[in-house]
């Protein structure tokens, strides 16, 4: 689809009719006056650009972290698009599932070939961590759906380094990092996903042998829905219940080799398989597997945290008992940023397309408006920008975060962890559900062609639709912010201290209500407030079913609706402060203009949700019907003082094309002619006649079936 990949032949795509019917494809593009379609740049898009009143890159250096970043970041994804072969002339998504599996593998060794090569030698193993994301995004030039190998680097790797001792790590990491051996992370089960402390697959250790012996007792204690796990990881993480001495430990980490490092087979005692087909992630090979007391070695549990002697004895090493969990933390910190990329994808999208599609009129006989002036259409698609700034500053703050308490950790700290884990766990779950709403969004408002695969909009929503389940349930997850609210509600209510991202409590268990005022910082204070009153809400509902009888646990379940929400009003007054802070600490030193937009779009963050959340305003601040009527105008205001600038906004989200992978959203706008192209690479254009027609459809007209 990019410019790069024309002319290109895949050797594993069943394209050979493409050519033989070269003819037809030609036939079909010279439809207008026997001219062939345009390969000239969309003017309506030129224009837009040129109306562009700031200067694009700065927010792209903005948004990167840095002019060298965004070097960087261009200097790594010019070395792997340059390659050639990073997307393919038939359409992933046309292929049968097989044939989807083999040729995500192909590109997958090819990218891995690439990082290995020539992007190491550029960064050294730095790639792998702050810049990770750079290696993320840069994939998407190849895969349009999941590489098989996500998971080895999103997870196995950061298992062994997050739980391994050093002697583990200096074993494991070479041969994971250098791609000797393939692994992924098994944790959930058929019968469990969430409630991790029931997992059923067994860890015995056997004193006689030195050995722990893995077993999966039922079928629901199967493992399913690792990523890479059916057909591609030859080892994987396996989470399972550890026994020794005859008592059970609760669930720790093993490394378990599945498969045979020359031949690739299942060894004994080793059941695996690919779960079958999904809404999404259907090239990621998601796997089940089972084990008929199967032996590995005792310095195959990761033992960084805790350990079993060679005589049985259990030895307790971390000073919190939930540092096993480290590695879903660091991956939720990861999810954050994740989603903020495909979001900013998204509005590039449906916003380039916007400025090209005309649609109706505004006025009888007039020409027909591009459809991005239509005040509705800049209603649903400007918040989408500002949502993927929002979320990329804010994980941008939480990495910080998460490095600072994992320093402190190193140094056998674990005060902060149970801020960090309330934090990663609400930003993991709200960014997840705001994220795939607003794809949803932007693909809707493409109309009937955001339908089209080729759009990239259905795939990008799949993917990201099952952020808000994997890594932990969104419910799950802001319960479990919830539990950490209440307790620092009950904290501030007996005047005792409490940590940085609760402080906004201590005024608020006063009891004052908040008078509103329309500014940034107002409505930020408004949004803690609105937070406090729904947690202090419930803590009154708790309180008031104890004394009725309930014990504590039923209390807390029956005020469980009311606890999400509280977690959420946490969460987004959260994100609203940051974003609004670092938009500020971010533009400092920028051009007049570029402050200009970038405030624009923190204020149209602001106002969108005060005015999403005019219930919740009224119930718990002062605000007042005058107050939403003002907020209600400045919003309109902002959608008019953006709308300029809309086009020059998501170009500084700077994706290449070939990472885009989008028919609609291309930098040139050439939108009708890319969805001619990519639809007669149809595998049903192949041939002028089908053979069902010989078979079926003739017999059946002719009366003859
Ligand atoms: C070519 C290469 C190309 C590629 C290039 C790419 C290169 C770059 C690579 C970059 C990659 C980026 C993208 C990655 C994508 C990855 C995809 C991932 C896919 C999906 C993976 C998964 O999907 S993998 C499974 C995740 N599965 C969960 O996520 C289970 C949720 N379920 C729980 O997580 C627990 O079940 C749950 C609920 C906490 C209760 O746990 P529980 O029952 O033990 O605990 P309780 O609720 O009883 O709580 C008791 C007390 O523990 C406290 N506490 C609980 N957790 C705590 C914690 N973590 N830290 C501290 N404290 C914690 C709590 O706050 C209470 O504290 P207190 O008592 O003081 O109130
Ligand atoms: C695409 C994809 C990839 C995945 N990859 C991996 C992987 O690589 N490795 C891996 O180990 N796992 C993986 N998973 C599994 C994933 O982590 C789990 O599906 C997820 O944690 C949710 O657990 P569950 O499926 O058991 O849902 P359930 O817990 O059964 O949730 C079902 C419903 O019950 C509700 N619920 C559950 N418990 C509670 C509660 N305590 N309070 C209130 N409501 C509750 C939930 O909110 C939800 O509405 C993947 C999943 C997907 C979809």
């Amino acid at each position: 689809m990019g410019t790069r990949c024309e002319g290109l032949r895949d050797s594993l795509s069943p394209i050979a009719y493409y050519e033989e019917y070269s003819h037809f494809r030609l036939d079909c593009l010279k439809i207008d006056d026997n001219k062939e379609l345009s390969m000239s740049a969309n003017e309506d898009l030129a224009k837009e650009r040129a109306r562009c009143d700031f200067n694009v890159s700065e927010i792209t250096n903005i948004l990167d972290g840095g002019i060298e970043r965004t070097k960087q970041r261009k200097k790594i994804e010019s070395i792997a698009l340059s390659n050639g072969k990073c997307c393919d002339v038939t359409p992933e998504e046309t292929l049968g599932p097989k044939e989807r599996y083999e040729n995500a593998i192909r590109k997958s060794c090819l990218y891995t070939k690439i990082v290995k090569d020539q992007v190491l030698t550029l960064t050294g193993l730095e790639v792998l961590g702050s810049n990770s994301s750079v290696l993320r995004r840069t994939a998407d030039a190849f895969f349009k759906d999941i590489s098989p190998f996500l998971l080895h680097l999103g997870m196995f790797v950061p298992t062994i380094m997050g739980q391994g001792t050093p002697e583990q790590q200096s074993y494991w990491l070479p041969r994971a990092l250098d791609f000797q051996i393939i692994g992924t992370y098994a944790q959930t089960e058929l019968g469990h996903g969430t409630f991790i402390r029931g997992l059923e697959t067994t860890a015995t250790y056997d004193p006689d042998t030195e050995e722990f012996v893995i077993h999966s007792p039922r079928l629901t204690s199967y493992k399913w829905w690792a990523g890479g796990l059916g057909k591609t990881s030859n080892y994987c993480i396996v989470v399972a219940q550890l026994y020794t001495q005859g008592k059970c430990y609760g669930i720790h980490p093993f490394i378990v080799q599945i498969r045979d490092e020359d031949t690739h087979m299942p060894l004994p005692g080793v059941r695996v398989g690919e779960i079958g087909p999904r809404m999404g992630f259907n090239t990621a090979d998601n796997g089940f597997l089972g084990f008929d007391h199967y032996r590995i070695p005792r310095n195959h549990m990761l033992m960084k945290n805790s350990q079993v002697l060679k005589d049985g004895t259990y030895v307790k090493v971390a000073s919190h008992s939930k540092l096993t969990y480290g590695t879903m933390v660091f991956v939720r910190v990861m999810l954050v940023n994740e989603v903020a990329f495909n979001l900013a994808k998204a509005a590039t999208i449906a916003v380039r397309y916007s400025a090209v599609r005309r649609q109706s009129e505004k006025i009888s006989g007039e020409p027909e408006p591009q459809i991005i002036d239509y005040v509705t259409q800049q209603h649903k698609l400007f918040v989408c920008i500002a949502t993927a700034h929002a979320l990329q500053l804010s994980s941008n703050w939480l990495w910080k975060t998460f490095s600072a308490v994992l320093a402190d950790m190193r140094g056998g700290n674990t005060e902060n962890l149970p801020e960090l884990h309330a934090l990663s766990s609400c930003l993991k779950a709200l960014s997840t559900s705001d994220s795939a709403a607003l794809i949803e969004q932007c693909r809707l408002a493409c109309g009937g062609h955001g339908y089209m695969l080729s759009s990239n909009l259905p795939l990008l929503y799949s993917f990201v639709t099952a952020t808000r389940t994997y890594e932990g349930d969104y419910t799950v997850l802001l319960l479990q912010t919830a539990r950490f609210l209440i307790k620092a509600w009950e904290q501030a209510e007996s005047g005792n201290p409490v940590t940085p991202t609760v402080s906004y409590m201590e005024e608020a268990v006063v009891g004052n209500k908040y008078k509103w005022n329309g500014s940034a910082e107002g409505i930020i204070k408004a949004a803690y407030y609105v937070a406090a009153g729904k947690i202090s809400s419930s803590v009154t509902s708790i309180r008031k079913r104890m004394k009725n009888g309930k014990a504590f646990e039923d209390a807390w379940e029956l005020t469980g609706v009311q606890l999400v929400a509280a977690a959420e009003a946490h969460c987004r007054a959260v994100i609203c402060d940051v974003y609004r802070k670092e938009t500020v600490r971010l533009t400092a030193n920028s051009s007049p203009n570029v402050k200009t937009v970038m405030d624009q779009l923190n204020m149209l963050y602001l106002s969108h949700w005060a005015l999403e959340r005019t219930g919740d305003l009224l119930r718990y601040t002062s605000t007042t019907e005058d107050d939403i009527i003002s907020c209600q105008q400045r919003y309109e205001e902002l959608l008019a003082a953006i709308r300029p600038n809309a086009v020059g906004l998501v170009d500084a989200f700077d994706f290449p094309d070939e990472i885009l992978q989008s028919t609609l959203g291309a930098y040139d706008g050439r939108v009708y002619e890319r969805l001619m192209e990519e639809a007669l690479k149809s595998p049903l254009n192949a041939e002028p006649v089908n053979r069902s027609f010989h078979q079926y459809l003739k017999p059946l007209m002719q009366g003859k079936l």
